[in-house]
């Protein structure tokens, strides 16, 4: 496993040609733009977990029928500081790091007694969001890093705290029909209060500023004040339907007062995080016209969860669809000493990805009794209890286990809808095939191959579409069969045949998350 996870990767910053097998359609045209960890290793030192390893872009550019590939590493401030020192010296998620010599950039790390908040790293791995016609490599500290999508330069170091008073955000936002983001993070301890802040960079600024970022106009949308001050939850994505704004605020927590001694205690940021079994989760429905939390309390039994997968309105419910875990042994096992040993024996994980439906009612009987069952689709067993004091307790329905890594078709997101995307796992993290789930019917499609890791598959619609599955999946699979080269896989979403795979002779990294730019998107100037 060594080869798929502790393996610096080379970057190939000029394109490559891919070796392409069946034909693609026309119509494909554009960019998958994908991010992930690359290099773990600097010089002597080693980071300790997989994601803290240095952002590592890659593409795959669709043209005329061809496939071109190319990758390179974020230029971030840490990766720069990290090359010149030629060791690590930037903290990330499973690594505290000491000296650190780029005094300049990062000397708020030495004042950890008078900040609460330390300075976090500009290493964005885990995503890609645009915003107008900017693209930014993301993570979920304050910083995002502005990249050209096409040649995957890397260019300025944004500061959302700039913009925003958050000292975190998610890499999973969402975009409205008309490109607007919205976001979240969170406001830790300013002015006496922690809470969770909603935010929208518009797609487009004024024509006299045609220069300017969006993120100049960035707006706060609403805030959701923490159960805790000094316990905010940690969330990695959050949900949207037509009305509402999904927040589940789980019992997975970061201690600040950890996080604000971590440094000269010697322990990483991944040691402030802890899993509260006997708490609630809560779930939070905003109102997009009234900025306002429902009066009910709602919430759920205590869970882990990562990824929402979908969520929306149907009959005066909402329908929210996630990925869960019993407990919090998913950044457990990303640590590279379980990954690289021995996979099969460390890497058990106490709990599997499970996909579930949480369905809560918006408007009840106010009368009704205590225990009874607000919930009324018939088409879930998901429930929704009403409690003596009021509060509404949501048991969920299992839709399927062993799945992570949730991909829809966009254009359904906030709506009801049908198929998930998905890669599967079992009792490893590692993700050995990907799969197509019909939440109406259960069913399931699904793609694997011997010796093949594919990443998060990523649906791109056909544009005459006529029904939700009418597109393509692409996933770039990672190979460790050394006579087999690793290679961008594309499928029929409707039936998971294979269309076409564009092999490239190159070491292929596992990586976490991206997205398709059509060719429209695309600014020809920056080319
Ligand atoms: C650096 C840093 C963080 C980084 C978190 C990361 C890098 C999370 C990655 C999560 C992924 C990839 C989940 C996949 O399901 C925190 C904890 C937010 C806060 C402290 C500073
Ligand atoms: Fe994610």
């Amino acid at each position: 496993m060594d080869v798929i996870f502790g393996r610096n990767k080379e970057e190939h910053p000029e394109p490559i040609k891919a070796d392409l097998k069946g034909e693609l359609p026309s119509w494909l045209q554009g960019i998958l733009l994908r991010n992930g960890p690359g290099m773990h290793t600097v010089g002597e030192t080693q980071y300790n977990h997989w994601f803290d390893g240095l952002a590592l872009m890659h593409s795959f550019t669709f043209k005329n029928g061809e496939v071109y590939y190319r990758s390179k590493y974020l230029c971030s401030d840490t990766y720069n500081c990290n090359i010149e020192a030629n060791r690590i010296v930037v903290s990330e998620f499973g690594t505290m790091a000491y000296p650190d010599p780029c005094k300049n950039l990062f000397a708020k790390a030495f004042c950890y007694l008078s900040h609460t908040i330390p300075e976090f790293t500009d290493n964005c791995l885990i995503n890609i969001m645009k915003t107008g016609e900017d693209y930014y490599a993301t993570s979920e500290t304050n910083f995002i890093r502005k990249i050209n999508p096409h040649t995957l330069e890397t260019l300025e170091k944004v500061d959302y705290n700039k913009y925003v008073a958050v000292n975190l955000a998610t890499s999973h936002p969402h975009y409205d029909s008309a490109g607007n983001v919205l976001n979240m993070g969170t406001s830790i301890v300013d002015k006496g209060k922690t809470k969770y802040v909603v935010f929208k960079i518009p797609s487009s600024v004024p024509e006299k500023e045609k220069k300017k970022s969006c993120l100049k106009h960035l707006e706060v949308v609403c805030s959701i004040p923490s159960h805790s001050l000094l316990h905010p939850s940690y969330y990695h994505s959050f949900g949207i339907t037509e009305n509402y704004i999904i927040f589940i605020e789980q019992p997975f927590k970061l201690d600040i007062l950890k996080l604000a001694t971590a440094y000269f205690r010697g322990v990483n940021w991944a040691s402030c995080l802890s899993f509260h079994k006997e708490e609630k989760t809560w779930i939070h429905l905003i109102d997009r016209k009234t900025k306002k939390d429902t009066a009910t309390k709602i919430y759920t039994e205590a869970m882990v969860l990562f990824h929402h997968v979908n969520a929306y309105e149907e009959d005066g419910h909402i329908v929210i669809d996630v990925i869960s875990y019993a407990d919090n042994s998913l950044y457990q096992m990303f640590y590279l000493k379980n990954l690289n040993e021995d996979l099969e024996k460390n890497t058990k994980l106490t709990s599997i990805p499970v996909c579930k439906r949480l369905v809560v009612p918006l408007a009840f009987d106010k009368d009704a009794e205590a225990g009874t069952n607000l919930v009324k689709i018939p088409s879930t067993t998901a429930t929704a209890l009403k409690e003596k004091d009021g509060s509404l307790y949501c048991q969920p329905e299992t839709m399927c286990e062993g799945i992570e890594l949730p991909r829809i078709n966009y254009d359904y997101n906030g709506k009801k809808y049908r198929y998930i995307y998905a890669t599967e796992v079992q009792w490893s993290p590692v993700p050995t095939k990907i799969t197509k789930i019909d939440v109406l019917t259960k069913k399931k499609l699904s793609w694997e191959e011997e010796h093949c890791w594919p990443a998060e598959p990523v649906f791109v619609p056909r544009p005459d579409l006529k029904e939700e599955d009418d597109g393509l999946i692409l996933s770039s699979i990672v190979t460790t069969d050394p006579k087999n080269a690793p290679f961008l896989l594309v499928l029929d979403a409707k039936t998971f045949t294979e269309i076409a795979r564009a092999t490239v002779n190159v070491d292929l990294h596992l990586d976490l998350h991206g997205l398709f730019i059509p060719e429209k998107d695309l600014n020809a100037e920056h080319e």
